[in-house]
Formats: structure tokens, C-alpha cells, sequence
């Protein structure tokens, strides 16, 4: 499979060296000094592309793999707000796209259990909860995606929380999320349950980049060919 990297920091390498071993080729290294190679004569050589770049970039990076043709993972968080948007071009346009807040294996674990937890707390209001996420200094955005993700799914489950927070909290509707920039952190994310009783605690720590970039690789493998609208979900069949 023939792949052009967008963004080439410390995902696109971590991504290179796993899709290289497995065989793909990386037909275009894309970063902010070659960004004539979004252009689709030279993206329209790729069979998918992988885009790990800034939450002020990856919009229109996306709307470039929709002109070239050329089906898109996307991995960079802090975005969101361009989603519903990107979904319905990707519709109009016929296009493939697939994004994940995380595309580590244990992390979309992780969220299933994150929502069963959650669906069994709903009717249990003794305990409060709380969350937090750990990453290094480098990160731009705050909460991470992953963090958004897991408040999202909590939020569709228990009712007496009604919104997140990014801050310590002392209004009971609102669900806190703490976020510690601390180096070196590839990402940790905890939700704490807390009664008077007992507290439980779920936690997944990622110990090195690796799980991110094998599962983009295998979202891409899993892309190649394919158009609509796909999530990690889909890919690990969860
Ligand atoms: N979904 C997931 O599993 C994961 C997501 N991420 C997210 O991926 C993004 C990138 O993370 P890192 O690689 O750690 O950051 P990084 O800062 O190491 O790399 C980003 C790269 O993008 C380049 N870039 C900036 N603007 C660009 C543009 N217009 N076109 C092409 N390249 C451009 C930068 O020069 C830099 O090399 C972040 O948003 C991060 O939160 C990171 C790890 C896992
Ligand atoms: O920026 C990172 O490094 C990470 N970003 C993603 C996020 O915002 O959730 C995924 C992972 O935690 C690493």
C-alpha cells in the first residue's frame, strides 16, 4: 500500500517506521516546508493517507485527500468543532474518512468498559466522578481527544452529570476533567468514581507512541479502498 504521511513530527515517524516494516510504502513525507505535495497531482499517487498534523491544520488537510481522491485517517484531536462539517462534505464528495481521538487497540478497549462502568453508575448517584489526563509538554490541546471522547460517553449515560469541565469543579452537574502536562507522557486517562463507601478507579497509561501509530497503520490497511464515514469501532469491529 502506497501511503502519504500529513504531518511529519513524532506520529508520522512512529507511523513510518511500523508501515515500512510491514511492507507499505511512504510515497510522500508531508510537513510545513513540502506543502506543495498536498496538491493532487502528487497526493493522487497515494492509495491512503495518514494525517497527524496541528488542530489548526488538519481541516484543511482533509479537504485536500477529499480533492485528491484519496481516502483519509485522521488522528489529530483538538479539531472538533469542523467535524459535522468534514462528515458532510466526505458525503458529498464520495470520499473515505476515519477519524479516532486514539487509535491505540488497549485505549478502544478501554472505552468499552468506560461505558458499560458508566451505564451501571447511572442509577448509583453516591459516587461522584471525576476525570484526568496526563500527556507531555509538547501537547496543544486541552482536554485530549481521548479525554473528550471518554466525557462524551459518559455524559450519554449519566444523567446527573450534564456537561465537562476542563478544571477542578464544585457544581455536582458538571464532570471535571483535569489536565497535568507532564514530560515524559505519551497519555494516561483516568475516570474516578468516588462514594463515601469505596472508589473505583479505571486507568489505561500508554507507555510509548507505538500503540497509536500500529493502529493507524491498520486503520489505513483497513481504509484502502473503501468511501463513508468510519471510526476505530468500525476497523476493530467492537
Ligand atoms: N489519535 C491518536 O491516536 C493520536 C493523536 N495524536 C494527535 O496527533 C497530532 C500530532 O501529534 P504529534 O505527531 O505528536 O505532533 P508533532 O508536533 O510532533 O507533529 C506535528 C507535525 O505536523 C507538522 N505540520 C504542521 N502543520 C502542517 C501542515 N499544514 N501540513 C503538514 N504538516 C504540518 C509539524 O511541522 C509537525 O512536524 C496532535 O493533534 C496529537 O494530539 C497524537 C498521538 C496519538
Ligand atoms: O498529543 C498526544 O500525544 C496524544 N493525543 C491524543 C489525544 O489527544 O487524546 C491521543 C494520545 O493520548 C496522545
Amino acid at each position: 500500500m502506497k501511503i502519504a504521511l500529513i504531518g511529519y513530527g513524532k506520529m508520522g515517524q512512529a507511523i513510518e517506521a511500523i508501515a515500512t516494516a510491514k511492507g507499505h510504502e511512504v510515497v510522500h513525507r508531508i510537513d510545513l516546508n513540502t506543502q506543495h505535495l498536498l496538491e493532487k497531482e502528487h497526493l493522487g499517487q497515494a492509495d491512503v493517507a495518514i494525517e497527524f498534523t496541528t488542530p489548526e491544520t488538519a481541516y484543511s488537510n482533509i479537504l485536500k485527500c477529499f480533492a485528491a481522491n484519496v481516502p483519509v485517517v485522521v488522528g489529530t484531536t483538538g479539531w472538533l468543532d469542523k467535524l459535522p462539517d468534514i462528515k458532510a462534505r466526505c458525503l458529498e464528495q464520495h470520499q473515505g474518512f476515519l477519524y479516532a481521538s486514539n487509535f491505540s487497540i488497549g485505549v478502544n478497549i478501554f472505552f468499552e468498559i468506560n461505558k458499560r462502568l458508566a451505564e451501571l453508575m447511572a442509577t448509583q448517584p453516591q459516587y461522584d466522578l471525576q476525570m484526568e489526563e496526563i500527556h507531555h509538554t509538547q501537547k496543544k490541546d486541552a482536554p485530549s481527544g481521548t479525554a473528550i471522547t471518554l466525557a462524551e460517553q459518559i455524559l450519554e449515560k449519566v444523567n446527573r452529570k450534564t456537561g465537562w469541565v476542563n478544571q477542578e469543579s464544585s457544581q455536582p452537574q458538571e464532570l471535571s476533567i483535569i489536565s497535568r502536562r507532564i514530560n515524559p507522557a505519551p497519555g494516561t486517562h483516568t475516570v474516578h468514581y468516588t462514594s463515601a463507601i469505596d472508589d473505583i478507579t479505571i486507568t489505561h497509561t500508554a507507555h510509548s507512541r507505538e500503540g497509536f501509530a500500529a493502529g493507524a497503520v491498520i486503520a489505513a490497511e483497513w481504509l484502502n479502498g473503501k468511501k463513508g464515514i468510519f471510526t476505530m469501532k468500525d476497523v476493530l469491529d467492537l
